[in-house]
């Protein structure tokens, strides 16, 4: 298991313990459980899903990496497959606090790169803050959404955030984890696989309001690579850039992110907005120099 679970993991009810051990050890975690492993869960603790999930939200927080502040979020997001996702907050010394990741964000972007189709719920620690609440406006059937806090009674988004302004108000109708496959392909195509798996990003990225579809793809010390799409928000400052949702996944996957080798960004040359600086900038605070902005074009 790793570290960053074991304190965590002591704390649990012992029944949940065992249940939960294989699952924590294997080498493939991604700190997410099937549908068939939350069935098992419920089962070995005696636990209803939602009971469940507020004792799995401590080892979802242990996920954190919170130089600054110390203060450690925790999200689960139900799919509708009946997969669940962790997420944590993440902030990074040295870059800006723009580019704090926030564990709801981390949950949802999560499962939206696992490919689940929908969400139904939210489980957090935390009371989700207004960045959030939009955030999570941007996804569909979003006023119906559960969100599931400890001592609070179960309610909807749309509790809230009520009159909420939302990609409607912008008369947009693909919603955030909708399937889409952008035409995209590299303007210089030299076949290197670290651009490609940015351009597979960058094909499924949300960006309705601007057009401006992005993907960030990082490949760590041992060759794992890592892929983000941009995922922008009808209320634009809620967006979270590529090299986030990358990042999310790294983190999930246990993933050191001090220990990012090269990373590639791909965007249009002439889009009404570049990731180009923030991602530079980003990735340097992490330690990571080797940063290449690579160009595509829509196909026709
Ligand atoms: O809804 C919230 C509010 C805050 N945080 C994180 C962001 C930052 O890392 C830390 C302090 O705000 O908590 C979240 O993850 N979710
Ligand atoms: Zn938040």
């Amino acid at each position: 298991m790793h570290p960053r679970f074991q304190s965590a993991f002591e704390q649990l009810p012992a029944a949940l313990r065992s249940a939960l051990a294989p699952m924590l050890h294997a080498a493939s975690f991604t700190a997410a459980f099937s549908a068939g492993q939350v069935d098992l869960l419920c089962q070995a603790s005696g636990l209803q899903r939602e009971a469940l999930a507020f004792s799995l939200l401590p080892l979802a927080a242990a996920c954190a990496l919170a130089p600054i502040s110390a203060f450690q979020v925790g999200a689960i997001a139900h799919g509708r497959s009946g997969n669940i996702y962790f997420g944590a907050n993440m902030e990074f010394s040295g870059a800006p606090l723009q580019q704090t990741v926030h564990a709801e964000q981390s949950a949802i972007t999560h499962a939206w790169l696992q490919n689940e189709k929908q969400l139904i719920a939210v489980t957090v620690n935390y009371t989700p803050c207004g960045h959030c609440r939009q955030f999570m406006n941007e996804l569909r059937g979003a006023g119906q959404l559960h969100i599931h806090l400890p001592g609070r009674p179960a309610a909807l988004l749309g509790h809230y955030l009520p009159d909420a302004f939302g990609p409607g108000d912008l008369a947009i109708d693909t919603l955030l984890m909708d399937e889409v496959q952008h035409a995209y392909r590299l303007a210089d195509d030299d076949g290197a696989p670290l651009a490609q798996a940015a351009l597979t990003a960058a094909c499924r990225s949300h960006a309705p309001y601007s057009g401006a579809h992005s993907g960030v793809a990082l490949e760590d010390r041992q060759g794992n690579i890592y892929c983000g799409r941009y995922a922008e928000n009808a209320a634009f400052n809620p967006s979270l850039p590529p090299l986030q949702a990358a990042l999310i996944l790294m983190n999930m996957r246990q993933g050191d992110l001090s220990a990012i080798r090269r990373a590639v960004l791909v965007e249009q040359a002439d889009a009404a907005l570049t990731q180009w600086p923030a991602t530079r900038d980003t990735l340097r605070a992490l330690g990571c120099e080797q940063v290449e902005r690579r160009l595509i074009n829509k196909q026709i």
